[in-house]
Formats: structure tokens, sequence, C-alpha cells
């Protein structure tokens, strides 16, 4: 049973997916709060999961953890308002990219300990990516903390802090790219004729199926793909047309992008 009560600072998109995952791990919901910037909000989500909507003041003077799940851009705006508050024994958890852990020690009392972590949006199946970092002042105990959260949303691992950016560009936004690539298989499928419903279908399962392949089978990917691909055959015509494009190049790129982008984001916010 966690002994920890956690206050989701800001539940958009990640914090109620948070929310929701802790709430299904079976954490208590009279050991959750969140807070809101609008009330509209608020009140949907004391709806919807039974929880305590508070405000950032009080949801500092009560928890014992702090998950920041604004955007980065108002991360600052929430750390100038509640920074000064927080009493020592908190543990703040960022979910924000691209904000190093340094960016929340400098707003916050001395020796407050802060772990980053970056999940991404499959928590809400269960199916998360989640990498945790320490910051100055976390130990392995914070770092432990953080896992008992995000572990049962998923897979966690620990990377050191510096690495981050690169793990939000492939598995933070990561999801973002697969649905783009379904989507554009889907299209693909009509173009060829299929009924959208049909090529839905079947562009998922191949996901799904392709998905579950990679985790249990420990093959290399370039195994699984060899196994599809016969001489002459269909298969091949089609990778050779990816290649001819730079697919590779492109998600390279893609990912140096991503990576700049979150690195952009801390310069922005200092
Ligand atoms: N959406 C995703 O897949 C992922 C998002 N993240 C991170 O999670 C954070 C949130 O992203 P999203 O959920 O996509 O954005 P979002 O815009 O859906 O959520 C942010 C929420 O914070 C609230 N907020 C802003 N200022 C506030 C304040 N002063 N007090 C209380 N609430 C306040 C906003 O009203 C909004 O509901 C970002 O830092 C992002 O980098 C990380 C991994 C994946
Ligand atoms: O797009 C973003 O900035 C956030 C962080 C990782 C996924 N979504």
């Amino acid at each position: 049973m966690p002994k920890h009560i956690v206050a989701v600072i800001g539940a958009g998109k990640m914090g109620e997916t948070v929310l929701s995952g802790l709430l299904r791990s079976g954490w208590p919901p009279d050991r959750l709060l969140v807070t809101t910037r609008r009330e509209a909000r608020g009140a949907e989500l004391a709806e919807r999961y039974g929880v305590a909507v508070v405000d950032n003041a009080t949801a500092v003077r009560n928890a014992d953890i702090l998950a920041i799940g604004v955007k980065p851009q108002d991360a600052g705006a929430v750390l100038d308002d509640i920074g000064g508050r927080v009493p020592a024994g908190t543990l703040v958890v960022s979910l924000c990219a691209g904000l190093p852990t340094a960016f929340f020690a400098a707003r916050l009392p001395e020796g407050t300990p802060v772990v980053r972590v970056m999940t991404n949006t499959p928590a809400l199946v269960d199916e998360a990516m989640t990498a945790i970092s320490a910051g100055a002042h976390a130990t392995d105990a914070h770092l432990a903390v953080a896992e008992e959260m995000f572990a049962p949303l998923g897979r966690t691992v620990r990377v050191p802090e510096y690495q981050q950016d690169a793990v939000t560009a492939i598995s933070g936004s990561g999801p973002a790219y697969f649905y783009l690539i379904v989507e554009a298989m889907i299209d693909a499928g009509v173009l060829l004729g299929l009924p959208r419903q049909t090529a839905h279908e079947l562009v998922v399962q191949t996901a799904l199926g392709s998905a579950v392949m990679l985790r249990d089978s420990g093959e290399h990917p370039v195994k699984l793909r060899e196994a599809v691909t016969s001489p002459a055959g269909t298969t091949i015509a089609a990778i050779h047309e990816l290649e001819k494009h730079g697919v590779r190049a492109a998600l390279m790129g893609a990912l140096e992008a991503a990576r700049d982008r979150a690195r952009e984001i801390a310069d922005q916010a200092k």
C-alpha cells in the first residue's frame, strides 16, 4: 500500500494519464490530489476519478510527492508560485520534456530532491515506457519511489539525466511516429482499394503482432524483417521503395529534431 500522497500539478493529458494509471494500480484515491488551471477541468476529473481537486498551495501543503504535469513553458510560473513553499521532505517528480532537474532545483528550497521522468501515452493501457533520472539531491530511495509510481504503468528504466532529451525524442514522442505510420498505411490500403475499416483492422493487428514479436522473441529486428522478405517477393519491392525515399535518414533526422527541440525548450525556459 503506497504511503505517499501524490499531487499532480497540472492534470492535462499526461497528468490525467498518470493519475488514472496510479488509480488502476491500486493507489488509493484519498492519497491523490490534482490541480488544474480551469475549474471545469477540475470538476471533470473529480467526477471521473473521485479524487480531490485543490489549488496548488493546498497541494504543496498536503502532498509529499509533487508530480509536475504542466507544459515546460508553464513550469517556471508554477515554480515561482509554489517553489518557496515546498516543505522539506517533498519529492518533486517532473514529467516535463526538456527541462533539466537543475531548472526545478534552482526554484525549490535547497536540498529538495527532484526526479526527472519521461513516460509516454501508452501508460493509458499499462504499456508505458518510462525513463527515470535522479537530480542532484535525489537518492536511490527517491528513484525507487518514482519506480513505485510508474512500474505498474509499463516498463521503467533508469537513465543518466543527460540521456533524457534523447529518450524524449524516442519513447516520449515515439507513439506519435507509430500512429503516423499506421495512419499512412491505412490510407495506402484505401489507395489499393480496401474498405477503410478493413485496412484499419489489418494495419492495427499487424502493428500489434509485430510489436509483440519484437518484445517477446528476443530476435533482432533485422532478423524478423528478413523472415518476411522473400527473394523477388512483395516485401522487398516495398522496402526498395522505402529505401529510395530515405526512410532511415528521415527517422534519424526526425529524432534529432525532437532532441534539439527538447534542448531548445530548456534554453527558452532559463
Ligand atoms: N503528451 C505526452 O505524450 C507527453 C507529455 N509529457 C510532458 O507532460 C507535460 C504535459 O503535457 P500535456 O499533458 O501534453 O499538456 P496539457 O496542456 O494537456 O497539460 C498541461 C496542463 O497543465 C495545466 N496547467 C498549466 N498551468 C497550471 C497551473 N499554474 N496550475 C495548475 N495547472 C496548470 C493546464 O491547464 C493543462 O491542463 C509537458 O511538460 C510534456 O512535456 C511528457 C511525456 C509525454
Ligand atoms: O511533444 C511533446 O513535447 C511531449 C513530450 C514528449 C511527448 N509529448
